[in-house]
Formats: C-alpha cells, sequence, structure tokens
C-alpha cells in the first residue's frame, strides 16, 4: 500500500489484500474493517486502490460535495463487451452518459412518476389477489407485480402472469447478466488486460457475455418496437419509453441508447423493488409487535371500505418508519454502485489518486453503534423521533435517510418510482394481509435475522384477516 492512503488490512507482494476479499457477502467484511480501521480504509486488489468509506460525514464530502471527480464508473470490459458500453448504471462518465442521465431525470422526477400511478394501484391490487390465491408463492408473485410496474411504466406493457413473455424473458437473462458482473467470477481482464487475449475455449466470460448480449438487445429492442408500433397505430399508453421516443432528436439520442435506457430502468427498478418488498415480508413476519401497529394505524386511518392510495403515507408515520427501517435493515445494494475518481484528491488529510474504485458501504452506515441503537434490531420506532433513525447525541453530519440509492452525480434516478412503489404495495399488504413465521420460532424467541439468511418461502406464511 503506497504510503498517504487510508489505512488498510495488511497486503501481500503483488496480490494486495485480493486473497482476503470474499466473493459473497464482501460487505460484512468490509463493516469489520471498518470497525478496525475507521470511516475510510482503503485495500489493494493487485495494482488497484479500492476506497471503502462508511462515514457519513465524508461520503457526504467526498462524493456529494466532489461530484465531478467522482462520477465515473470503473472501467468494466464485459460490460462494454456485452452492451456496447451504453447501459447508463455502467457507462463511463462523459456525453453519451450525461444525454442518458438527462433523460432520466427529465422523465422520471417525482410530478412525472405520479402519471403512472394508476398502474401503480392496479398491479399492487393484483397482487393482493394473487396471495389471496396462492400464498405459498409469494415470492414469484412480488416479482411478477414489480416487474410488471416497470415493464409497464418503461415500455407500456403489462405482465399480468409471471409466465408471460417479456417477463420470463427478461428474467433468464437478468440472472445470467447479474453472474456475468459478479465481481471474482470471472477472469479479472480489467486488471490484468492482457486476459483479454485468452482464446475463448478457456475463457467462458466471452461466451456468456455473447449470449447474454443476444438475448438482452434483441428483448430491449423487442419492446421498444413494441413502443414504437404502437405509437404508430395511435394506441400511446402514457409509459417512460414514449416520451424518450418523441425527444429522442431533442435529446440526442441513438436507437441503442433509447432502447438500452428502458432496459437499464427494467433492470434498476424491478429486481430492487422485489427484493425490498420481500424483505419488508420477512421484517415484519419476525416483529409481529410492529406489524400490528403498523396494521392498526392503517386501519385506523383508513379503515376498511377502501384500499389505500398512494397520498395516504403522509398520514401515517408509523408506516413511513417501517419502510426506512427495511431499507436501513436490508439495504438492497449493501455496497451501492462504485464510482471512479478522475483526478487526484485528497481528504482528511489521506491522498486518494486518480483511478481508484470508491465504495460507499451502506450497510455498515446503517448498521453503525455509533449511529444507531441496537442496530442488529428491527425497529422502526427509532425514526419517529429522529430524521435518520440515529440515537440522541450521535454525529449525524452528512447523514440522510437514503444511502441505498447511492449518492453524488450517479445518485440512484429511480427514486421516485421505486418509492412509489415499495409505498404502494407496503400500504396494501399491511392493509389486507397477516403475516407470520411458517416452520420455526414463535413470538416469544424471535428467529434471529442474518442478513444472509433470506430464504422467505421456508419462513413465511401470510393469511387474510377475513379468512
Ligand atoms: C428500491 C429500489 C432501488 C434501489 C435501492 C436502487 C439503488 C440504486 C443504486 C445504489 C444506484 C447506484 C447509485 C450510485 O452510483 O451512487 C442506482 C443507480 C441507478 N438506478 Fe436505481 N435503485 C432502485 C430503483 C430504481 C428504479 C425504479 C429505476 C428506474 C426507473 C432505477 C434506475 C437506476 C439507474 C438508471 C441507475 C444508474 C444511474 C447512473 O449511473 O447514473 N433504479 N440505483
Amino acid at each position: 500500500r503506497e504510503s498517504g492512503l487510508p489505512p488498510g488490512p495488511p497486503t501481500l507482494p503483488v496480490l494486495g489484500n485480493t486473497h482476503q476479499i470474499p466473493t459473497k457477502f464482501a460487505y460484512l467484511r468490509f463493516a469489520e474493517w471498518c470497525k478496525q480501521y475507521g470511516g475510510i480504509f482503503s485495500l489493494k486488489l493487485t495494482s488497484q486502490t479500492i476506497i471503502v468509506i462508511s462515514c457519513p460525514r465524508l461520503i457526504h464530502d467526498f462524493m456529494d460535495e466532489r461530484g465531478g471527480s467522482m462520477v465515473d464508473r470503473p472501467p468494466s470490459r464485459i460490460a462494454e463487451m456485452t452492451t456496447n458500453g451504453v447501459h447508463m448504471a455502467l457507462a463511463r462518465s462523459g456525453p453519451l452518459w450525461k444525454s442518458l442521465r438527462r433523460t432520466a431525470l427529465l422523465l422520471l422526477n417525482r410530478e412525472a412518476c405520479l402519471q403512472h400511478m394508476p398502474i401503480q394501484q392496479a398491479e399492487a391490487t393484483q397482487l393482493m389477489y394473487d396471495l389471496l390465491k396462492q400464498p405459498e408463492d409469494f415470492v414469484e408473485h412480488i416479482e411478477r407485480a414489480t416487474a410488471s410496474i416497470m415493464l409497464s411504466t418503461v415500455f407500456g406493457v403489462r405482465t399480468p402472469r409471471y409466465s408471460d413473455s417479456f417477463a420470463s424473458r427478461f428474467s433468464s437473462v437478468q440472472h445470467k447478466w447479474q453472474a456475468l458482473l459478479e465481481p471474482g467470477v470471472h477472469l479479472p481482464v480489467d486488471i490484468f488486460s492482457a486476459l483479454e487475449y485468452i482464446p475463448e475455449r478457456w475463457a467462458s466470460w466471452k461466451t456468456i457475455s455473447r449470449d447474454v448480449r443476444q438475448q438482452q438487445r434483441k428483448l430491449y429492442y423487442d419492446l421498444m418496437n413494441d413502443c414504437e408500433r404502437r405509437i404508430g397505430e395511435n394506441r400511446r399508453n402514457g409509459c417512460f419509453l414514449e416520451d424518450v421516443i418523441d425527444q429522442q432528436g431533442m435529446l440526442g439520442l441513438t436507437t441503442d441508447m433509447v432502447a438500452y435506457l428502458g432496459g437499464v430502468c427494467l433492470e434498476g427498478g424491478a429486481g430492487t423493488a422485489a427484493i425490498s418488498l420481500q424483505k419488508f415480508v420477512l421484517c415484519i413476519s419476525r416483529y409481529p409487535d410492529v406489524q400490528a401497529r403498523a396494521q392498526k394505524e392503517i386501519d385506523d386511518f383508513i379503515g376498511f371500505t377502501r384500499l389505500p392510495s398512494i397520498q395516504d403515507i403522509e398520514h401515517l408515520p408509523y408506516a413511513q418508519a417501517v419502510i426506512k427501517e427495511v431499507h436501513r435493515f436490508y439495504p438492497i445494494a449493501p455496497l451501492a454502485v462504485p464510482h471512479f475518481t478522475t483526478v487526484d484528491e485528497s481528504i482528511d488529510g489521506y491522498f486518494i489518486p486518480k483511478g481508484s474504485v470508491i465504495f460507499m458501504n451502506v450497510y455498515a452506515v446503517y448498521h453503525s453503534e455509533d449511529s444507531y441503537e441496537q442496530p442488529e434490531v428491527f425497529m422502526p420506532e427509532r425514526y419517529l423521533g429522529s430524521e435518520f433513525g440515529t440515537k440522541p447525541g450521535a454525529d449525524t453530519t452528512g447523514f440522510r435517510s437514503d444511502f441505498h440509492f447511492g449518492n453524488g452525480r450517479r445518485i440512484c434516478p429511480g427514486i421516485h418510482l421505486a418509492n412509489n412503489a415499495i409505498i404502494m404495495n407496503i400500504m396494501n399488504l399491511l392493509w389486507g394481509f397477516n403475516f407470520s413465521i411458517a416452520d420455526k420460532g414463535s413470538h416469544d424467541s424471535p428467529v434471529p435475522i442474518q442478513p444472509e439468511d433470506f430464504t422467505p418461502t421456508k419462513t413465511v406464511q401470510m393469511q387474510h384477516p377475513a379468512s
């Protein structure tokens, strides 16, 4: 490790810390190192410098305030080859990313997202119906609902059944795509560029990349062409891509960029919202007192004669606190998405060289004992007396309640759409169902929740109060 870098675990020659970084649940190891080395530490992956930050003050100073030098993504040869570099979430900074980002922000703002509420409401209602009919398949029902919300708001196509063509094609290619991007699974071509020249028979990532590329492009183009056809036939339904296509020339987007912008929104929104809802179910199944209190609040305010609507959430402080606590307890992207420095920087007396990969450890921020009372307990009440849920006297400099959406100029542009989907469905589920642990545990001795033990189909059952 070069002098001047933030501290970190001792390195080995050549390897650096490579051998110490687990390929699964790396955020847990990073959280341990954060306790040992502080809110900012460094790692070496051979010659690559990695900086991990889990102090909100430093996250704010470094990632939000110096947005320009922190806006890039690390180079990814695999992403480049698979998507032609037009995948907005993985794209390097530059004119192409700027055009995509401008478009996403323009068309996914708070007001624009409210226009999509009727479809969100319809999907949330179908989710309740599906759960009532087949509660044992709740994982799939939630995945269908969020995939359908994203497919209809982005491309204007509903998927009323899980096996529907677009939903199942998306699910199939998305699993392969995520596996392809998993760190440590394939040869580190971004660190040792010579590895790229290894013949395909010894480099399976090349075959998988070609396969994903072909399926992904076909899917996103089919969805875009479908939308264009509807526009041509005067059968608009107000989806996001119609607006993108209308403004394509003005926004300077190529056809590839339009198709992939839709696809990236689908990728960004479908899985993340589904996991949030599944984790909500897991949490309230294991904390029945929380469930009862949230249900009472909803019953008192909404009653039994109508369904919840998005506006109700303002009057439901405890439900709001439950949603914040689900994000805190189980952040979906515990290390967010890495950024990449474009110039030499310094912070808190440390030197951060140009070309460093920067991770924000959302998990460590949200589970810090310095900031939270009993961080390993699911306790929505913490948000009732404190904006960020932090304990009395905690230093809240730089704190936010939405670290799970990333930061700086790369912060998730789908925040409003995602929040609407999560709020709407959580209100409905609390209004309509009771959730409980199915196979083990009791109210007196709740099953301890580990971040890695999420096996919902086996542990949760649900029941409609009226049944
Ligand atoms: C609970 C739901 C969601 C979570 C937790 C989430 C989280 C994130 C995170 C952590 C990032 C990286 C931010 C950074 O680099 O600092 C991100 C980026 C992104 N998200 Fe989301 N997201 C969610 C839903 C959505 C939805 C609904 C959409 C689309 C409508 C979306 C579209 C995107 C896009 C396009 C990017 C790339 C932004 C860029 O690189 O400039 N996300 N999201």
